[in-house]
């Protein structure tokens, strides 16, 4: 497979467990996500050993701050050479903006840049909880607009928003979902959720997938399960 789909969370406490998972596998099989519990164990370096083996690493740190510092941020990620990062949506335009700009020197190296409009974990009442009324669909909407006006290159949303999204944003415009579980799969803290299949289906361009494969008893079986199933 050369575009790989599935994006393995790495989501490990130690780097022992996550490299006997990844020395089992290849860079044609998935490519990985470093989240902020690896990276605030294991920092940078392990960041670039992956990059080293030839992986290509969405280093999902949700970046949200001021623009100046995001965008310092997200120029220290272009530094590593990961294939995505990732800031959130809801720090504005003008963030998003500043970001951008900060990867223009990188030309056709710069990591794709994404945003994260409303998290898989969050349904109808945890946006009444912040205060925010739209239904989860209609807020991704309004966050993926903002995102693809300030010019990054996708979202983070459910595979649930997909097919509007797609419609509405265009083929181009990237949709990465997490809250991906095969059938039978633990659902665990998702709430916005999908099969593997059914995100296919819809549009999404990559799936990202964390304990449904990294905590199976064989997870490299279940990867090459899935990988088959979306074929
Ligand atoms: O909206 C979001 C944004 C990021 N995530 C991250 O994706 C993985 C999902 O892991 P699972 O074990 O498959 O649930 C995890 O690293 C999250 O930090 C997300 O779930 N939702």
């Amino acid at each position: 497979m050369n575009d790989p789909k599935v994006v393995v969370a790495l989501d490990f406490d130690n780097q022992a467990d996550a490299f006997a998972f990844v020395d089992k596998i290849q860079p044609s099989d998935c490519r990985l996500k470093v989240g902020k519990e690896m990276f605030t164990y294991f920092g940078p370096d392990f960041v670039k050993a992956l990059v080293d083996r030839g992986f290509d690493v969405f280093l999902d740190l949700k970046f949200h701050d001021i623009p100046n510092t995001v965008a310092k941020a997200v120029t220290a990620a272009a530094e590593l050479g990961v294939w995505m990062v990732n800031v959130h949506a809801s720090g504005g335009l003008a963030m998003m903006q500043k970001a951008k700009e900060a990867l223009a020197p990188y030309g056709d190296k710069a990591p794709l840049l994404i945003a994260v409009t409303v998290l898989t974990s969050m349904s109808e009442d945890d946006l009444i909880g912040l205060g925010i009324t739209k239904s989860p669909g209609e807020q991704v909407q309004h966050l993926a607009n903002l995102t693809k006006r300030a010019g990054l290159d996708g979202v983070v949303c459910s595979a649930q928003e997909a097919e509007t999204l797609k419609n509405n944003l265009g083929k181009d415009f990237k949709l990465i979902t997490p809250g991906i579980r095969p059938l039978g799969a633990s659902v665990d803290d998702q709430k916005r959720i999908m099969t593997p299949e059914q995100a296919i289906d819809v549009g999404v361009d990559y799936l990202v997938i964390g304990r449904p494969i990294t905590q199976a008893a064989e997870p490299q079986k279940v990867l090459q399960d899935i990988n088959l199933s979306i074929k």
